[in-house]
């Protein structure tokens, strides 16, 4: 069954068509990848996904539902929660306090709605207080939870990122470039955790990410994007295969699957 279905998305910059009618799906817990040379408008489908853009025409649609329109918090809770590929957390805040934070501003009592009904204020405390320790233990975050986050090296930075994300529960995780600028054992360890949140969690994980090694490894489908346009879209071995990906992507890339 299809969790996500994109059909026929366009997105324009003035004269630039960041997307041109793209149509994809991604199965439920499945590990799905978008890829494509810089500028592909990758980062711009995770933006129309997640509500920060709207796109000029075409549909999204989440377990069967049009979301295209909802506002992205709504989109969080239906279900769909994202890591940004630029760190997007406060750096003077702990590790333990960006978690809770996250789930704080995106779930459904904000601060003047606790303070009106303090029991069901208090049952969601708990109930952050729970996800929240739950993913500090998924991710191995133990030894760091009271670090701030402003602190750690770049590689524990980004897994943070993914825990806030991770926090939210989502059933669809969209994270962006989430091994960028990782050296291999900080690499090894998220590929990993994605692994496990799929595996583990049943979470569907829809990946950005260049390192064609990791992609083809994890990945059960994968879209192309090129000039905005899908080129490819199907198993890392139909992938591998497909001429026009080849030449306009995989031929620079290095694979060593
Ligand atoms: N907010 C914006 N305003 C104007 N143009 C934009 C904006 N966001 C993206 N674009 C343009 O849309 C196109 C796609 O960009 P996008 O960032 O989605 O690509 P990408 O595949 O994620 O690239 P990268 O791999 O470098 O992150 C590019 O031509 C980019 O300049």
């Amino acid at each position: 069954m299809a969790i996500l279905e994109v059909n026929d998305l366009s997105l324009k910059f003035g004269g630039v068509k960041a997307l041109d009618q793209v149509s994809y799906h991604v199965e439920k817990g499945e590990i799905f990848s978008l890829i494509g040379p810089n500028g592909a408008g990758k980062t711009s489908m995770l933006n129309c996904i997640s509500g920060l853009y709207t796109p000029s025409s075409g549909s999204i649609k989440f377990k069967g539902q049009e979301i295209l329109g909802m506002k992205p918090y709504n989109r969080t809770s239906l279900g769909i929660s994202r890591a940004f590929q630029n760190i997007a957390l406060f750096a003077h805040m702990s590790v333990l306090d960006n978690l809770k934070l996250g789930r704080h501003v995106r779930m459904k009592s904000g601060m003047f709605k606790g303070g009106m009904y303090w029991g069901g204020a208090e049952k969601e405390e708990v109930s952050h207080r729970r996800s929240v320790e739950q993913v500090i233990e998924f991710l191995e975050m133990q030894d760091i939870r009271h670090t701030p986050v402003g602190t750690l090296p770049y590689g524990l930075q980004k897994r943070v990122e993914v825990g806030r994300a991770l926090a939210l529960e989502p059933e669809l995780i969209l994270l962006d470039e989430p091994m960028a600028g990782m050296n291999s054992a900080e690499k090894e360890d998220m590929a990993r955790f994605i692994l496990d949140m799929h595996e583990l969690n049943g979470i569907t994980v829809f990946l950005i990410e260049h390192d064609m090694g990791v992609i083809m490894d994890l990945s059960d489908h994968i879209a192309v994007l090129d000039f905005g346009k899908r080129i490819g879209f199907g198993t890392p071995e139909e992938i591998q295969k497909n001429s026009e990906v080849i030449r306009a992507y995989l031929g620079e890339q290095e694979v060593t699957t």
